[in-house]
């Protein structure tokens, strides 16, 4: 049965216990309102650890002040049955004073600045400097040997990636591939904000991904494969923020390049931002 900790000592005292026993830790950390999704990286971690920790935390240094940090969907009751279901052996469910006891904006910061220019750091000023900070005091609070982050959040886990060397983390990260709806729609708790009509339109993102890669695999200029995506969103009531083909650490492909690339999109539609992306090989 998944044990639920509120407070770090009590968290801390049973991996403790655990490690005391020669046990490997993994770490899934999430901001609730699990799915299928989510419940793939428990069992990604299960491969790879002896216990599994998940957190659920709705982080409000990530969120913009015009963003839905007020109604993103809090659902605890059933993401600690999900995750027990998951094989989940605790759940670090915190407050925002347990996590942030000196104060949200007094807050010690960190920043990954090799990585956090572009796409979701351009659209989301300040995100990923949130998404570090509490990373950091996530892996410190929890200290486990292995942390598994989902790849449809790529440049996240890119960011983690940098995060990890830089400050010397002794953690193993491991990325979890994208799990679909039927119709190729990327799962996702923000997923809840759509309509059923919308659900429908927004598995065009995963076909536009598979035109975008398609297209570069067949010699198509980036620039025009990306400018199509773009308006093809447009024109199906999208507002795209960005559709573009990258090498795998985000850097622009020069033209007629080939080797392993990876198409990102993000897009809103109606009151939704969604992302997604495809990782192919040109
Ligand atoms: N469909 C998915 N496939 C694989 N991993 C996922 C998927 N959705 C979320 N994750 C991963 O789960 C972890 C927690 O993400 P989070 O709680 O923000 O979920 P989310 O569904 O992406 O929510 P949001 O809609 O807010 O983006 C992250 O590492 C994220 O990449
Ligand atoms: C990694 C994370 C839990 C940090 O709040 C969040 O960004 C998420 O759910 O992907
Ligand atoms: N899934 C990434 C967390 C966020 O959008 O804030």
């Amino acid at each position: 049965m998944i044990e639920t900790f509120t407070e770090l000592h009590g968290l801390r005292e049973r991996v403790r216990g655990w490690k005391r026993d020669g046990l490997r830790v993994a770490f899934v950390p999430t901001m609730g309102n699990l799915h299928d999704g989510h419940f793939s990286l428990v069992k990604r971690a299960r491969e790879h650890a002896d216990r599994v920790v998940a957190s659920v935390f709705v982080n409000p240094t990530q969120f913009g002040p015009n963003e839905d940090f007020a109604r993103y969907p809090r659902t605890p009751e059933a993401d600690a049955s999900g995750l027990d279901a998951a094989g989940c052996d605790a759940l670090w469910l915190p407050s925002v004073e347990t996590m942030y006891p000196y104060g949200v904006e007094a807050t010690v910061r960190v920043q990954v600045p090799a990585v956090t220019q572009t796409l979701e750091g351009a659209s989301r000023p300040g995100h990923f400097d949130g998404v570090a900070t509490v990373v950091s005091r996530l892996f410190n609070q929890v200290q486990p040997d292995v942390a598994v982050f989902g790849r449809k959040d790529y440049q996240q886990l890119a960011v983690v990636r940098y995060l990890v060397r830089d400050l010397a983390f002794p953690i193993e990260i491991v990325g979890a591939d994208i799990i679909r709806e039927a119709n190729g729609l990327a799962m996702s708790s923000r997923n809840q904000y759509l309509s059923d009509d919308e659900r429908t339109q927004a598995a065009l993102i995963s076909r536009c991904l598979g035109a975008m890669a398609e297209a570069i695999a067949s010699g198509q200029p980036r620039e025009a494969v990306e400018a199509q995506a773009v308006q093809r969103l447009a024109e199906a009531g999208f507002q795209p923020d960005y559709a573009v083909v990258r090498r795998p650490d985000l850097t622009e492909p020069a033209g007629g390049e080939t080797g392993s690339m990876v198409a990102l999109i993000a897009a809103r539609l109606g009151r939704t931002r969604l992302i997604d992306n495809l990782e192919f090989t040109a």
